[in-house]
């Protein structure tokens, strides 16, 4: 671009010639943080160069409202990831490119996932939460993140099926996982015997490709003409694409033979009409990337959601006032009591709102020259939205906007009455966690639902306390990832009631049972 257009460009940290903000970003894990210094130097709008590729940071809802929503179509397409497009990026709908075969997936997804479509996976989610509820309560062998991980078992039953997947023959699983004391890398894909494992090492397999910087080929593209002999990243990706399409193809064939109830999303997409001009492996990969999509978002937030009942015991004790009052001892929640339960839907708001998952969503391309409040905008642009000032903008919530505060969204008609929420939040998130326009999430609305009945079943039937050394829920990822990191933290885990012990071990023997019979006790 032009001098001119170059004065233009939004403000923005001073680079190096060539380099640009390499050496400011390169090595830094948890950009978000460093984004949100910066976005009280530079204002809502900030200009980065990262080795000559030009990236935008949307700091304000305003800003990434006007450009990846009202302008949404030049704003639509995704970076491109040298590493991530040896993995099979173009075949997982959160990173193909823009264009006929993204908008395929993305229909196929729509019409699994709508708004509408949606409710019919309560069932299932009802019975995943009670088990996640028992889990939380009585394995006591696991470690608490192994059971939060079970937790997006929900969205797994959803996607493939309430028959657990199977592990495959032997000689497709490698356990060769790192040991629980080595921190985890994720440069190459561990598989496990465990397929909801396998899946998670999946997910953070793409996660850490495309985080910036993550690898030095996407500094200097020049290195991908390197032969794979001696292009190592070259070669695990390209091994790694081979297992997870075979994966991905295995789970969605055995999904679709042996779903006794015809109810799952894989049997939908096997429908032609609903996953038009898509071959079977492209399919397996939407059922695939969905998966991906949507196992460690859910379980992140899972997680920072118990974080925050033993940070706050106080909230905790409204939720299970208000638990109390409309859902009594006697029986579970189900998710007609959602509408009753204002206290709840607030904490699920505001645990997406405190601790989004992606904290920096995933970028969105600029598909032309454009100008936002005469700033430049170089078509090419990585435009990065930032969720997470986004969410804590004092601005908009008020000085206590990086406070885990749920009554934010509520009001009460007079001291002592019961909370209700506010008309404008009803159909208003509340966050930007979900992301913007047309690449916004298309798992939102069964991501809502699966995290508002694991939320209320846990606080129905449970008592989460601190504690000092058990049941710890570790840092989980690696340090360059675009996830957000799970916090350490310990907690103890109680039966809130007397009766409550009983009556989730009946409740999930229920569940069990009546799955055998479905399944004819596969
Ligand atoms: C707490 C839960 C979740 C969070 C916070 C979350 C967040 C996000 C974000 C930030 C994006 C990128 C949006 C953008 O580019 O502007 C995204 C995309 C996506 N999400 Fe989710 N997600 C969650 C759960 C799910 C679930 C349950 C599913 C599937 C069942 C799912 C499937 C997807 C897919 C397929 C995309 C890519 C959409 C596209 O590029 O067209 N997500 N999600």
């Amino acid at each position: 671009f032009n001098s001119w257009n170059r004065k233009r460009l939004p403000p923005g940290p001073r680079g190096l010639p060539i380099l640009g903000n390499v050496l400011q970003l390169g090595a830094t894990s948890q950009l978000w943080l460093i984004f949100d210094k910066w976005k009280y130097q530079y204002g809502p709008i900030i200009y980065l160069n990262m080795a000559g590729q030009n990236i935008v940071v949307l700091n304000t809802k305003a800003a990434a409202t006007e450009l990846l929503e009202r302008r949404s179509a030049i704003y639509s397409d995704r970076p491109r990831s040298i590493v991530a497009d040896y993995l099979g990026s173009q075949l997982s709908m959160p990173f193909t490119r823009y264009g006929k075969s993204w908008q395929s997936m993305r229909r196929a997804g729509h019409a699994v996932l709508n708004a509408r479509i949606s409710g019919q996976y309560q069932p299932v989610q009802i019975e995943e939460a009670i088990i996640l509820a028992h889990s939380l309560l009585c394995d006591t062998s696991s470690p608490l993140l192994a059971k939060i991980n079970r937790s997006a078992s929900t969205i797994i039953s959803v996607i493939y099926g309430k028959r657990s997947l199977s592990s495959g023959e032997p000689e497709q699983v490698f356990d060769d996982a790192p040991q629980a004391h080595t921190p985890p890398v994720y440069e190459k894909l561990h598989l496990t015997s465990d397929p909801l494992q396998t899946l998670s090492n999946i997910a953070h397999r793409f996660t850490s490709a495309v985080y910036p910087g993550a690898h030095l080929v996407e500094l200097i593209p020049i290195l991908d003409y390197l032969p794979v002999a001696i292009a190592k990243w070259k070669r695990d990706a390209q091994r790694d694409y081979k297992r997870i399409s075979n994966i991905f193809e295995r789970y969605f064939d055995d999904a679709v033979k042996s779903d006794p109830q015809r109810a799952s999303l894989c049997v939908k997409l096997a429908d032609d009409q609903v996953a038009s001009g898509l071959t079977d492996t492209e399919k397996s990969w939407v059922a695939g990337s969905l998966s991906v999509a949507a196992l460690e978002t859910t379980s992140t937030t899972l997680s920072f959601f118990l974080h925050a009942m033993i940070l706050h015991p106080n909230i905790q004790e409204n939720a299970q006032i208000e638990i109390d009052r409309v859902v009594g001892r006697s029986r579970s929640p189900t998710s007609a009591d959602m509408v009753h339960l204002p206290y709840v839907r607030a904490i699920v708001k505001e645990v997406l709102r405190w601790q989004p998952a992606i904290p920096l969503a995933v970028p969105h391309i600029a598909m032309e020259d454009d100008w936002y409040e005469g700033h430049f905008i170089p078509k090419g642009s990585s435009c990065i939205p930032n969720v997470w000032s986004m969410n804590r903008d004092k601005d908009v919530y008020g000085p206590d906007a990086d406070k885990f505060h749920p009554e934010r969204f509520l009001f009460q008609p007079e001291k002592g009455a019961e909370f209700a929420l506010r008309a404008e939040y009803e159909n208003d998130d509340g966050h930007c966690s979900y992301g913007f326009g047309r690449r916004v999430c298309v798992g939102r609305h069964v991501a809502d639902n699966a995290l508002f009945i694991d939320i209320c079943t846990i606080l129905w039937a449970l008592r989460i306390e601190p504690a000092v050394s058990t049941n710890s829920a570790a840092r989980r990822g690696s340090s360059k990832d675009i996830l957000n990191p799970i916090p350490n933290f310990h907690c103890r885990i109680f039966p809130r009631f007397p009766e409550a012990e009983g009556l989730l071990q009946h409740l999930r023997d229920d569940v069990v049972h009546s799955r055998t019979n479905i399944t004819g006790g596969q």
